[in-house]
C-alpha cells in the first residue's frame, strides 16, 4: 500500500534524525518544509522533501493537498478512555457550588464511576469505549495511553484493561496501557487504605503481569487520596511486575509527588496544576516528562499548570486531554493545543511539540511516533486549507482537520 500526498503547503515536524524529545528553548522551533510530499509505504513514513526534488514517481494513490498542512497526529499520553456511564450531575453539582473534592467525599468522584463500571459488562464496556475511541480518531490522535482506575476490584481492573488492549488490536491507533488501581481507596476499603494497597501491589499486579495487560503504573498522589510513601509503595511494587511508572501528581496539592515519581524514574509526571519552584529544580536533569492536562483545568475551572514556567526553566513539556467522565469529558487534543495556547501561553510551535513528539516520549513511543521521520509510524493529519499553522491553536473551536492518514491508511 503506498500513498503519496502532495503541494502540501507545509509539511510540519520534520526530523530528520529521530530525537526522542524536545525541551526549553528548542520547542519554540518547529522544523517544516514548505511545498512538500511525502510518500508513505506499507504503513510507514518512506521518505519527503520539496515539490522541486519529488522524484517521477507513478502509479500511487495520491492525494493533493494544495493549501493545506500535514503534520503528525496527535500522541495523548494521558487518559482514561475506558469507563462506563457519565457523570453531569457531579457537573451540574459544581455549577451550583460544590466542589470537586466536596463531591468526591460525599460518594461521588472516581468510586461513583467505579460503581458503574463493576456493573457494566466487559461487552458494553468496551462498545461505550469504542465511540469514544472512533471519535477522536476522526480529531486526529494517532497514538493513546489508556489507564485503568475506574474498576478498584481484581476482576473490574482487570475489565478495563482488557478492553484496552482490545481496543488497540481493533483500530488502527497504538495504545499504551498503565495500570491505576491505586486511583482512589474504594468504600469498602474506607478505613483500611493498607489493605487496598495490598491488594494493588499483591493480587492486581500480579493479575496484571500474567496476562501482560499493563505496560507502565500509576497512583494518584494527592490529599485524601495517597501518600507519597504510598506512592513509593506502589512504584517499587510495580517495578518489581516490570511497569514502569507514570503518575498523577501535584493536581490540588504539592505534597512532594514529583520528587517521588522523578527518584523512580517516572517516564512523566502529569497534572502539575499546582507546582513549586522545587519540583521544577527536582525536574532539572531528569529524564521524567512534565505532562499538562489543560482541558481539566478549563473544566474543572483549576488553576493551569504553569507550562510556560516549566519551559522557560529548560525543561520539556508534553500536552495530553486526560479524558475521563470526572475531570475531562474531552478527548479533543485540537481543544488542548488550542488552549494550551490561550491559558498557559504557549505558542503554536512550543503546542504542537507537546502534542507530538513529547506527548510520543511519554508513552514511550518516540522511535516511532510523533514526528515526520523515515520509518516512522505513517500517522498524520491533513488540515483544511488553512492559512498558516497558527491558525490551527487560534481557530479554536472550528475543526480544522481535513483527513486523518493511520498507519498509512485514510480514515473513513
Ligand atoms: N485526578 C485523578 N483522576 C482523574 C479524574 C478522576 C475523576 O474525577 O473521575 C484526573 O486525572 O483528572
Ligand atoms: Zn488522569
Amino acid at each position: 500500500m503506498k500513498l503519496l500526498l502532495r503541494n502540501i503547503k507545509q509539511l510540519l515536524q520534520v526530523r530528520d534524525n529521530s530525537i526522542d524529545k524536545v525541551s526549553g528553548a528548542e520547542m519554540k522551533s518547529l522544523p517544516l518544509i514548505e511545498n512538500a510530499w511525502l510518500l508513505l509505504k506499507d504503513g510507514l513514513i518512506t521518505d519527503y522533501g520539496p515539490m522541486s526534488n519529488m522524484p517521477d514517481y507513478q502509479g500511487f494513490k495520491t492525494i493533493d493537498c494544495t493549501g493545506k498542512m500535514v503534520l503528525p497526529s496527535w500522541c495523548d499520553s494521558h487518559t482514561h478512555l475506558v469507563y462506563a456511564g457519565n457523570r453531569e450531575q457531579e457537573f451540574v453539582d459544581r455549577i451550583n457550588g460544590l466542589s470537586y473534592q466536596e463531591i468526591a467525599e460525599k460518594g461521588g468522584g472516581i468510586v461513583n464511576s467505579a460503581k458503574t463500571l463493576q456493573q457494566t459488562s466487559e461487552q458494553d464496556l468496551y462498545s461505550q469505549s469504542a465511540i469514544r475511541l472512533e471519535e477522536i480518531l476522526k480529531q486526529g490522535t494517532g497514538a493513546i495511553e489508556i489507564k485503568s482506575g475506574y474498576g478498584l476490584t481484581t476482576e473490574a481492573e482487570l475489565k478495563i484493561l482488557r478492553v484496552a488492549k482490545k481496543l488497540g488490536e481493533n483500530y488502527p491507533i497504538k495504545i499504551k496501557k498503565t495500570f491505576l488501581g491505586a486511583h482512589a481507596i474504594p468504600t469498602e476499603f474506607k478505613n483500611n487504605k493498607d489493605g487496598y494497597l495490598d491488594l494493588v501491589c499483591g493480587e492486581m499486579m500480579q493479575k496484571i503481569s500474567e496476562e501482560k495487560l499493563a505496560d507502565y503504573v500509576d497512583i494518584f498522589c494527592e490529599e485524601g487520596y495517597f501518600t507519597v510513601a504510598d506512592t513509593e509503595r506502589v512504584l517499587e511494587a510495580g517495578k518489581k511486575h516490570g511497569l514502569s511508572p507514570k503518575i498523577h501528581v501535584n493536581q490540588f496539592n504539592a505534597i512532594g509527588g514529583v520528587a517521588a515519581g522523578v527518584k523512580h524514574n517516572a517516564l512523566s509526571v502529569d497534572h502539575l496544576e499546582i507546582l513549586n519552584d522545587d519540583d521544577i529544580s527536582v525536574l532539572k536533569g531528569s529524564n521524567t516528562m512534565p505532562v499538562a492536562l489543560p482541558s481539566c483545568s478549563y473544566f474543572l475551572s483549576i488553576p493551569y499548570t504553569p507550562g510556560r514556567k516549566i519551559i522557560d526553566a529548560g525543561l520539556p513539556l508534553a500536552l495530553a486531554t486526560d479524558y475521563n467522565p470526572g475531570s475531562t469529558p474531552s478527548g479533543n487534543m485540537n481543544f488542548v493545543v488550542a488552549t494550551a495556547c490561550i491559558k498557559i501561553r504557549l505558542t503554536p510551535e512550543e503546542a504542537i511539540n507537546a502534542a507530538t513528539i513529547n506527548g510520543a516520549y511519554a508513552m514511550g513511543l518516540s522511535a516511532s511516533h510523533g514526528s515526520i521521520t523515515k520509518g516512522k509510524v505513517a500517522n498524520v493529519l491533513i488540515t483544511k486549507k488553512i492559512p498558516s499553522y497558527g491558525f490551527l491553536p487560534y481557530a479554536f473551536g472550528s475543526n480544522n482537520i481535513d483527513q486523518v492518514i493511520l498507519k498509512g491508511k485514510t480514515l473513513e
